[in-house]
C-alpha cells in the first residue's frame, strides 16, 4: 500500500495518513474527494448496498470528470470472476477490495494481476489476522447478522484492540469513522490508513462535500486529546 499522498510529511516524521473515501456515486462526491487529495476512492460493485454503482455508471461518472482522480478501489462482496471482469472492462481499477476468504482473495490477485485488499471482520482482538497473502487488510467491525451489508454500517471498533498486534501486512482502519473521531481513532489504533463511508454522508449513500473535506483534513492533522495537558 502506498503512503498517504498529502503534500507535506506529518510533523511526527511519519508519512501522512492515507485516506480512502468509499462509496462514491456522484460527481459532487468525486470532486470533493479529488479536491481534498484523498488517496483512494471506493466504488461499491455490490447491488445490495445503498452506495451501489454499476460498471457502466462508474465509467460514465469517471468519463465526465475533468482531471486526475485518486486511485480507484473496486469493492466486491463474494464476487465471481465475471463481476470483476465487468468492472475492470469499464474502469481502470487500481485495487480490488474483496469481502471473501483469504484463499479467494489470493486467487483473485493471481487471476487479475491487481493488488487485492481483503476486508477482515473483527469483533475482538483474537479476530485480528496473524498471517495472510494479500496486499493489505481492511479491518472493520463484524456486521450484525441482521445487516444487509458486511460493511458501510457506521459501526466502530474498540480501537484498543490493535495494541500489541503484529500486523502481517499493511492495514487500513474502517468502520464508524467520522470527521469528529478520526483523529482520536488514528491516535488510539495506530492506523496509518483510514477508510470512511457513512461517516461522510447525510443519509445512506448521500455523500457530503463538506464532511469529506473535514474528514480528510482531520485525518491528516495531528490529534491532541482534550484531556492532554496544554503546552504553550
Ligand atoms: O459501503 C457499503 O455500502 C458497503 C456495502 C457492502 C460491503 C462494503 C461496504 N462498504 C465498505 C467500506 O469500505 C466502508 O468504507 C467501511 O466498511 C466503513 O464503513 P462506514 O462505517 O460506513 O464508514
Amino acid at each position: 500500500m502506498k503512503p498517504g499522498r498529502a503534500e507535506q510529511g506529518a510533523p511526527d516524521g511519519k508519512a501522512p495518513v492515507g485516506v480512502k473515501i468509499c462509496g462514491i456515486t456522484t460527481e459532487l462526491a468525486l470532486q470533493a474527494a479529488c479536491a481534498t487529495q484523498a488517496d483512494w476512492i471506493g466504488l461499491v460493485f455490490y447491488d445490495r448496498s445503498p452506495r451501489h454503482i454499476t460498471p457502466a455508471s462508474a465509467q460514465n461518472l469517471l468519463a465526465r470528470h475533468q482531471g486526475a482522480t485518486p486511485d480507484l478501489v473496486g469493492l466486491f462482496v463474494k464476487p465471481d470472476d465475471r463481476a470483476i471482469e465487468a468492472a475492470l472492462d469499464a474502469c481502470a481499477l487500481d485495487v480490488l477490495q474483496i469481502y471473501d476468504t483469504p484463499e479467494r482473495a489470493s486467487a483473485i490477485r493471481e487471476k487479475f494481476g491487481r493488488p487485492v485488499w481483503l476486508s477482515c471482520p473483527v469483533t475482538t482482538k483474537d479476530d485480528l489476522p496473524r498471517a495472510n497473502d494479500v496486499d493489505a487488510l481492511v479491518i472493520e467491525p463484524r456486521a450484525p447478522a441482521s445487516a444487509a451489508n458486511p460493511g458501510g454500517n457506521g459501526l466502530r471498533l474498540d480501537w484498543n484492540v490493535f495494541r500489541d498486534w503484529l500486523a502481517p501486512s499493511p492495514w487500513m482502519l474502517a468502520g464508524g469513522l467520522t470527521p469528529d473521531n478520526v483523529g482520536q481513532a488514528i491516535a488510539e489504533s495506530g492506523a496509518r490508513f483510514v477508510d470512511v463511508s457513512s461517516g461522510v454522508e447525510t443519509a445512506p449513500g448521500q455523500k457530503s462535500a463538506s464532511l469529506i473535506r473535514n474528514f480528510v483534513k482531520n485525518a491528516r492533522t495531528p490529534y491532541r486529546s482534550p484531556c492532554a495537558p496544554h503546552k504553550n
